[in-house]
């Protein structure tokens, strides 16, 4: 299969990687999309099989300047300034403002190579951001405020590799169709943008096409405008680490930019003189196929992969360990507590969404019982529909689960905002019947941990906990075991002798209430998983004749 360039709105600050720019999914069998929106360098590379399909112009990196001035040059005329040797004031002045604008060039060079940074493990440019929010007046629309929202943005943004500069934000009545801000603060951010040197504009919401184009005309020069969306996906893009998320990722990038590929091919029009009317439109026709295509070649790739995860997952089900799922916010320590009770060795740290693809491992507590516990990809307020529905088929084993954990981070001044947004993401999802436990972690971080733990105890199903400490682990393990009963059945069954792996399931899977030796077989009295107990049916019957 082979694609052709083609000419895409930007999906997301570029985030330029030296050296290896396009490669590091390469032998993946993905489609890697990667965008910036100046007009010279303009690109689209599609990647697949492990093979580079098709790439054009390579001029994205910003290429390392060397330094402009002659460091001993300056020197020698600084020396003549500071010696006297200038002869009139004029000439002194010419030169001090001379040798402080070759001054600035060369902190600006040494700037520059200072923005290289390491981030996931790879050498990134961080370009300068600036952070735009709008407050809807008399709107309960949003959970967070909009000071908030911003900070949160900025986090976004240092995640995916940016400086942030700058942020304003405007109270609306409604955005405006055009432009999502209004005139006056257009100009306002223009200013600054020259101000700082921004190269990114990032919007706290999610822009429609014309918006995005109608602000980069208005900010002029090679200043790129992106949103919220595009930001968690480039994240995504950057954290994905195994092909299902990768290919998850490519499919929400690609739905994420199909209805935003507009007018990017009216310089065409211009280039000809006009006599070649009408081709910016055909192109972004054959554009969008190109990508229609793409997403049905991707949309078929991840169906198989799942399936393959479906049968591992049917396989894992003939062992009715009932299965935990840890869901919350992102960065409440989900990971940090999976890691804690199975020594798995899962990314922890202060970032958001480090997690992208579930990982389970089997908890042993101290009375014999078990369970499997899963990590799942953090929420946000404000996700991005494509991503719910791109992530769909992952969080589906949140669907299959006895029991679903809702971490919280109970030290975050926002913690009750963060928990309606997960409960709205979890509504989304259709998972209500799932019996829920909460568990209020980072207790650790709080300035009265014994208020919060009173607190805690005056609700239902809270837990406090410290994942990073391992404090209240053992009430978390016993609250899981109390509200995995509620989901299981009463059974009395008679197991033969000869079926001692039988017995040992039980231990393992249920929770035994007693056992008694008799002439025919052990009888246990447990509760155990519904699936578990139609295979002990015969034994139930036994027993009760
Ligand atoms: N003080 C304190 N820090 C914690 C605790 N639990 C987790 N953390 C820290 O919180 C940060 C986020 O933890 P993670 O486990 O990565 O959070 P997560 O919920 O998996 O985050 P995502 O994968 O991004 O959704 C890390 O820096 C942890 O060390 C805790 O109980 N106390
Ligand atoms: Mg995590």
């Amino acid at each position: 299969m082979s694609f052709s360039l083609c000419s895409l709105t930007p999906v997301s600050p570029q985030i330029h990687e030296r050296n290896s720019q396009w490669s590091q999914n390469a032998k993946r069998s993905i489609f890697r999309l990667s965008l910036t929106n100046n007009s010279s360098r303009c690109i689209c590379r599609v990647v697949e099989q492990g093979l580079e399909v098709e790439v054009a112009s390579a001029d994205t990196a910003p290429q390392k300047q060397g330094p402009v001035i002659d460091t001993k040059e300056e020197e020698e005329q600084q020396q003549e300034v500071f010696n006297g040797v200038a002869t009139t004031e004029s000439d002194n002045k010419a030169l001090n403002s001379s040798y402080t604008a070759k001054k600035k060039k060369r902190d600006d060079d040494d700037s520059y190579e200072n923005r290289f940074k390491l981030q996931n493990g790879r050498e990134v440019f961080q370009e300068k951001s600036y952070l735009v929010g709008v407050e809807r007046k008399g709107g309960a629309e949003y959970l967070f405020v909009i000071e908030e929202s911003l900070k949160e943005l900025a986090q976004l943004a240092d995640t995916a590799g940016l400086m942030v500069v700058g942020s304003t934000h405007q109270k609306l009545n409604s955005p405006n169709p055009r432009t999502y801000i209004g005139s006056g603060k257009v100009a306002e951010i223009k200013s600054a943008i020259h101000a700082l040197g921004v190269e990114t504009v990032i919007f706290d919401d999610e822009l429609s096409a014309g918006q995005l184009r109608n602000l980069e005309k208005a900010f002029g020069g090679d200043v790129r405008v992106c949103d919220r969306t595009a930001l968690i996906l480039d994240i995504f893009n950057q954290r994905a680490a195994t092909h299902e998320a990768a290919l998850q990722v490519a499919l929400a990038q690609m739905e994420y930019q199909l209805p935003r590929l507009t007018k990017m091919w009216t310089h065409l029009e211009r280039q000809a003189g006009g006599q070649v009317k009408g081709m910016g439109e055909k192109q972004i026709e054959v554009d969008k196929r190109i990508l229609r295509t793409q997403i049905g070649v991707l949309k078929k790739e991840l169906e198989s992969v799942r399936k393959h995860r479906k049968q591992y997952r049917n396989r894992r089900v003939s062992v009715p360990v009932p299965v935990v799922s840890l869901v919350g916010y992102t960065n409440a320590g989900k990971s940090t507590l999976l890691n804690r009770l199975t020594g798995a060795t899962v990314l922890a740290e202060d970032r958001l969404f480090a997690t992208l693809d579930p990982t389970t491992r089997r908890v042993q507590m101290k009375n014999g019982g078990e369970f499997l516990l899963t990590d799942t990809v953090g929420f946000i307020q404000k996700l991005p529909t494509t991503l719910v529905a791109a992530f769909r088929a992952t969080l589906e084993e949140i669907s299959e689960s006895s029991l679903l954990v809702h971490v919280v981070d109970i030290s975050h001044p926002l913690a009750e905002q963060q928990i309606e947004a997960v409960d709205k993401v979890l509504s989304e999802l259709d998972v209500s019947s799932i019996p829920k436990l909460m568990i209020w972690n980072k207790v650790d971080k709080v300035c009265d941990p014994q208020k919060v733990k009173l607190e805690a105890q005056k609700r239902e199903d809270v837990v406090c906990i410290s994942a990073l400490s391992g404090n209240g682990l053992d009430e978390f393990c016993s609250a899981v075991q109390e509200k995995l009963k509620d989901s299981m059945v009463w059974v009395e069954a008679l197991v033969p002798f000869d079926k001692g792996e039988l017995l040992s399931t039980i231990h393992q899977v249920g929770m035994v209430e007693r056992t008694e030796y008799t002439e025919n077989g052990t009888l246990v009295k447990a509760h155990v998983p519904l699936r578990f107990a139609r295979l002990l049916t015969p034994m139930r019957q036994m027993c009760i004749s």
